[in-house]
């Protein structure tokens, strides 16, 4: 995964200078909210809504309080002030998402049949292209094309998805995760009882 989704990426030709640290553009030129961090995007929106209040429209409702919750804020402050029925940021979705696939790793068979094996294959390669933060998705499908997917066995998706989730970690910048207890996270909880 060589690229930096904290970088500005820009899916045209747009200046990338004005983008606040962590804006990412969609494909069509706009602001990427699945692909962003909350704190910049809401800075960004709140940019272009003011300058439409300007031009004589006005924000209102949560909107404008998200918009607000930008205005020369951190991420943690901007997503403490916005409500939970929001569309997800990039962290939001990342987060629900490496839910659900350790989950799903946590529920495939020890011994999987040829039909599952194809099966799980075949979701994540659709999932590789499907994902709504499309930086990300471009970086995972080159994990995929590097690091072939190993779906033999529950344990050995569960260390795959993890070595998966570590990389993103690593261009993060955020600490690894001991790939050993992978299950005790996502299956059986933790050894001290803490999970029930
Ligand atoms: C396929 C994919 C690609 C992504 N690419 C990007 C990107 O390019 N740029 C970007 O900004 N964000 C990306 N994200 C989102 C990013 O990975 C995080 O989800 C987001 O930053 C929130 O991080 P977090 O610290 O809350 O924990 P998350 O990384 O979301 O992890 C959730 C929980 O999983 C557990 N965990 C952590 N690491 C592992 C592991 N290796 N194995 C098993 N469990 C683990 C921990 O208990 C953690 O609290 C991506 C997400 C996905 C699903």
């Amino acid at each position: 995964m060589a690229v930096d989704a904290s970088e500005p990426r820009p899916g045209n030709s747009d200046p990338h200078k004005k983008l606040p640290p962590g804006m990412v553009l969609g494909k069509d030129g706009k602001p990427c909210r699945t692909c962003s961090s909350l704190a910049s995007f809401t800075s960004q929106t709140k940019n272009l809504r003011a300058s439409s209040a300007t031009a004589g429209s006005a924000a209102s409702g949560a909107a404008a309080a998200a918009a607000a919750a930008g205005a020369g804020a951190g991420a943690s402050t901007a997503t403490a002030k916005l409500p939970d029925d929001c569309p997800a940021d990039v962290e939001t979705l990342g987060r629900s998402t490496w839910t659900l696939l350790h989950s799903i790793a946590a529920t495939y068979p020890q011994r999987p049949t040829t039909a599952e094996q194809s099966d799980l294959r075949t979701f994540m390669g659709v999932f590789s292209r499907l994902y709504p933060c499309w930086v990300c998705a471009e970086d995972f499908q080159a994990y995929l094309q590097q690091q072939q997917i190993r779906v033999g066995s529950r344990d050995e998706f569960g260390r795959w998805l993890c070595e998966a989730h570590n990389a993103v970690n690593a261009k993060l910048g955020k600490d690894a995760f001991d790939c050993a207890r992978w299950e005790e996270r996502w299956r059986t909880g933790w050894k001290d009882g803490r999970c029930g």
